[in-house]
């Protein structure tokens, strides 16, 4: 075969890089080329070489005289691809496209010496699968190529890239702008096409947002298990900053694909608080809410006459947040997050496992809960405070207050009642939630099904009492939406203790 360079007048002389069974370049051959299709397995080539052989009974000795097949890892024994008119990778990843690329020295020229010699490939003519077009767009900006032409086309129903480059005039140093998130998530031609218009377009940025969130969700949860690490390691804190960081960059991507598909971000942030508040109005149902003044509902009065009552801005905005600020910044209270025994029902043992969440307590008397016992800890000002305007609204007296801090939506509460014989029965228990709201679930013992939920907003009151921790259970789930996962939360619980732990109501 003759030589590729040269640029014979009007016969393009291509590389194809990862040939596979070189239907790409007999097509292009067909279309007046010259190729030299290489790859780095032999069954392959062997296949490549019969439809050479088959190219040749059926289109002519014409079109197969201008491929040749050759066996080879990469591009580094092939000296034809220095000055190919154009080099193809085509059906390969990123990663590995860039390596054949660099074994030929189609990346970056670091040194003068380099650039002399460097090759004269005039055009690059990628073909990853889509969801590697980030990566391949970043390798092209920081090797000294730009995109002139993109393509998406759908193979087996898998979506693939089709990224036409030519060599930047200076290759000794990267695309001198670094690609937008827009120019390297979406691409420069592509971005410039309506999704709308294009079925295709909107699939891959669909696809592209399916993706992220998966990414920033797994990020977000690796950053809160790190930031919840008591004693961290330097390097766990730089990689707790380092998430962060990529979070923002995870935020920033998705606001730049949700324009592509003529989504409006802070729109649909908008309607997502709509829809909570929605939630949150929905499950006062039943309530005869009034600012203020507690309101209470039997929850299922055909199983029982257990109620809970709710009250809104028991506490004002100002108070809720001072009252937080005491409570994190310089606490009257120490803090924890404690194990405790639970029983698991899969393996009908019980076992011991760490609270998803920090707990603090103070009172006069010790609580006994969960195989573990709360000595009696001086209630603080700022609580004995709260304690005296919980009784007032309640009518109930207490003496033992447990806290619970949710520090964001991953913490929580699994179901259960609070039925220690130390309540006695009917026990009425106050809680005041301050900061991010959470959902709280009520489910009937006997029927699982049977469940309600109230939103706990910051500043509000909630009371359970009568026979509810008989026969219902409570609990505070994981929060599972991406955006609402962030927030502090902290339940301050007020319950009165007939005796010390083993104390039994005749
Ligand atoms: O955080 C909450 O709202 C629930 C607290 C609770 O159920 C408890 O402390 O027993
Ligand atoms: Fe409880």
């Amino acid at each position: 075969m003759a030589p590729l360079g040269g640029r014979e007048r009007g016969v393009e002389g291509v590389v194809d890089a990862c040939c596979g069974h070189a239907l790409l370049g007999l097509g292009l051959c067909e279309r007046g080329a010259r190729t030299l299709a290489i790859d780095r397995s032999a069954a392959e080539c062997e296949r490549a070489l019969e439809n050479v052989d088959r190219a040749r009974k059926v289109v002519g000795d014409d079109v197969a005289s201008r491929v040749e097949i050759r066996l080879g890892d990469g591009l580094g024994e092939c000296p034809e691809a220095r000055d190919a008119d154009v080099v193809v990778v085509a059906g390969v990843g990123a990663n590995t496209m860039a390596k054949v690329l660099e074994s030929g020295g189609l990346g970056l020229c670091s040194s003068a010496d380099e650039r002399s010699t460097s090759p004269s490939t005039a055009r690059l003519v990628l073909n990853p699968p889509a969801k590697d077009g980030a990566a391949t767009r970043r390798w092209l900006a920081e090797n000294g190529w730009t995109i002139r032409d993109e393509k998406l086309v759908v193979e087996n129903e898998i979506m693939h890239l089709v990224v036409s480059a030519e060599r930047d005039a200076e290759i000794d140093t990267p695309s001198s702008m670094p690609l937008s998130v827009r120019d390297e998530i979406i691409g420069p031609v592509l971005g410039e096409g309506t999704a709308s218009e294009s079925p295709l377009l909107k699939l891959y940025v669909t696809k592209r947002l399916e993706w992220l969130r998966e990414v920033r969700r797994q990020a977000s949860l690796s950053a809160q298990r790190l930031a919840k690490k008591q004693e961290k390691s330097d390097s766990e804190y730089q990689s707790v900053e380092a998430l962060k960081e990529k979070i923002a960059g995870y935020d920033e991507m998705e606001s730049v694909l949700l324009a592509a598909i003529g989504v409006d971000v802070e729109e649909q942030r908008r309607n997502a608080h709509a829809h909570l508040e929605q939630q949150i109005l929905r499950s006062y149902d039943g309530f005869d809410l009034k600012p203020g003044i507690l309101a209470y509902k039997t929850v299922d009065p055909e199983e029982s006459d257990g109620r809970l009552a709710y009250c809104r801005e028991f506490l004002s905005e100002s108070e809720a947040s001072e009252l937080m600020s005491s409570l994190v910044s310089s606490p009257p209270v120490d803090w924890a997050q404690r194990s405790i025994v639970c029983w698991q029902p899969q393996e009908n043992t019980k076992k011991e496992v760490v609270q998803p969440r920090l707990v603090s307590w103070a009172g006069d008397i010790a609580y006994k809960y969960s195989g573990q016992t709360l000595e009696p800890v001086p209630v603080p000002d700022v609580l004995r405070r709260l304690q005296t305007k919980v009784e007032q609204v309640t009518g109930e007296r207490f003496n033992h207050i447990l806290l619970n801090r949710y520090r964001d939506g991953s913490d929580s509460m699994a179901l259960h009642a609070d039925d220690e014989p130390e309540l006695g029965r009917n026990a009425c228990i106050a809680a005041v939630s301050i900061g991010h709201v959470r959902r709280f679930d009520v489910q009937l013992k006997s029927k699982a099904k049977k469940k309600m939920s109230i939103f706990l907003e910051n500043g509000s009151l909630m009371v359970m009492d009568r026979s509810l921790q008989h026969s219902h259970y409570h609990g505070v789930p994981k929060v599972t939406c991406a955006q609402d996962v962030e927030g502090e939360r902290i339940n301050i619980t007020f319950r009165l203790l007939k005796g010390p732990p083993g104390w039994r109501e005749d």
